[in-house]
C-alpha cells in the first residue's frame, strides 16, 4: 500500500489551497490536497514539510491529524494521511509548474477530486461546533436557537422532541440560520421533517448492518468497538464521549484528551468531542485529532 501524506491548508480568510495533478500522473487533471509519497522510514510530519517545501515553497510551522483514508483504486492502493496545517510561512507557488488555487469550502463540492478524497471534502463542509438540543426544550427556543447557531453551532442535533410539527419548525429554524439539522435514529422521521440526516445512538447503531439512506449519518461512540462499527457502516461523522464526567452522567468518568486522541487517530471520518467540553476548547480538541466539539451547556445561548 502506497503511504501518502496530504495537507489541508487554510488561508487567513478560510479558503483552502489545492493543486492540480499533472495530466501524465495517476489521477491526472484532478484537484488534490498538496502532498506526496512518504519515503521509507520518514515521519509523516517530516514528509509533509518536505513535500510542501518542494511543491509549493511553503514552510510548515504546525500541523495536526485530520483523517486517514485507505482507498483501493483498480491500479493501486493508497493510505492517505491527511494533516491540517495550522501555521505556515511563505506564499504558495506551483514549483513543479502545477496550477495552485485557493477555494472556499463551498466551492470544493463542484471540483473533480480523486475518489479517495470524497470523505475529506464532505468533512470540510462540517462546522467546528455541534449543538445538542437541551431537554425539555426551553420555552425561549425561538430566540435561543438562532442565537446559538449564530454563535457558531451550525450543526444541531434535535433530540427529545416527539411532536412532528414542532420538529419541522425546529428544522426550519436551523435551515434559516444556515445550520444542518439531525434527528435521532429514525430516517423516515428525518425525511418527514425535511432534516439533513440522523444521529444514531450507539445501541441503535450497533444493530444496523447498513448505512441508512440520508445525506448525513452520525453515530454516538464510546469505545473502540463502536468506532469500528461506525467506520464499517460508513457513517459520515461520530460523537466520541465522554471526554470528561458531566452532570447528566454522574459517576461515568471521562476518557481525557490523551485517550480521546488515541481513539480518534487514524480514523477515516470526522470525530467530535463530547462530554464536559465547551466551544472555547475547539483548538484543544483539534490538537487531539477532533474535527470539533459538541455539547448542550455552553453551546445553548438562552436569552
Ligand atoms: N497528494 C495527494 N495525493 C492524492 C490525493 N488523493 C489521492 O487519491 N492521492 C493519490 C494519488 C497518487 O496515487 C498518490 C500520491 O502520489 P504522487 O505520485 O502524487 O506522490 P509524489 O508527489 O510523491 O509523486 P512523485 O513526484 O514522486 O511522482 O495519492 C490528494 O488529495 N493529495
Amino acid at each position: 500500500m502506497l503511504l501518502v501524506v496530504a495537507a489541508i491548508i487554510r488561508g487567513p480568510d478560510g479558503r483552502i489551497l489545492l493543486s492540480q495533478r499533472p495530466a501524465h500522473k495517476h489521477k491526472g487533471g484532478c484537484w488534490e490536497f498538496p502532498g506526496g509519497k512518504v519515503e521509507a522510514g520518514e515521519a509523516l510530519d517530516t514528509a509533509l514539510a518536505r513535500e510542501l517545501e518542494e511543491e509549493l515553497g511553503l514552510r510548515v510551522r504546525a500541523c495536526q491529524p485530520f483523517m486517514t483514508i485507505e482507498h483501493h483504486y483498480p491500479e493501486l492502493s493508497v493510505r492517505l494521511c491527511f494533516r491540517e496545517v495550522t501555521a505556515f510561512e511563505g506564499q504558495p507557488v506551483g514549483r513543479e509548474g502545477q496550477p495552485v488555487q485557493w477555494f472556499t469550502p463551498g466551492e470544493l463540492g463542484a471540483l473533480d477530486f480523486p475518489e479517495a478524497n470524497q470523505p475529506v471534502v464532505k468533512a470540510l463542509a462540517l462546522p467546528d461546533q455541534w449543538l445538542i438540543l437541551p431537554t425539555p426544550l426551553p420555552a425561549d427556543w425561538r430566540e435561543a436557537l438562532p442565537r446559538s447557531i449564530a454563535a457558531g453551532a451550525t450543526l444541531v442535533y434535535l433530540r427529545g422532541v416527539e411532536e412532528v410539527s414542532l420538529l419541522r419548525e425546529l428544522v426550519q429554524c436551523c435551515h434559516a440560520g444556515g445550520a444542518l439539522a439531525l434527528v435521532a435514529d429514525d430516517p423516515a422521521l428525518a425525511t418527514a421533517v425535511a432534516a439533513d440526516g440522523v444521529h444514531l445512538r450507539q445501541q441503535q447503531a450497533m444493530r444496523l448492518k447498513q448505512k441508512p439512506a440520508q445525506p448525513w449519518i452520525s453515530m454516538a461512540c464510546h469505545d473502540q468497538a463502536s468506532l469500528a462499527h461506525a467506520v464499517a457502516l460508513g457513517a459520515d461523522m461520530v460523537l466520541l464521549s465522554p471526554v470528561r464526567e458531566t452532570p447528566t452522567h454522574p459517576g461515568q468518568p471521562g476518557m481525557g484528551w490523551p485517550s480521546f486522541r488515541a481513539l480518534a487517530e487514524g480514523l477515516p471520518l470526522p470525530v467530535y468531542a463530547l462530554g464536559g467540553v465547551t466551544p472555547a476548547e475547539v483548538r484543544q480538541a483539534r490538537e487531539a485529532g477532533a474535527r470539533g466539539v459538541a455539547g448542550i451547556r455552553g453551546f445553548w445561548r438562552s436569552c
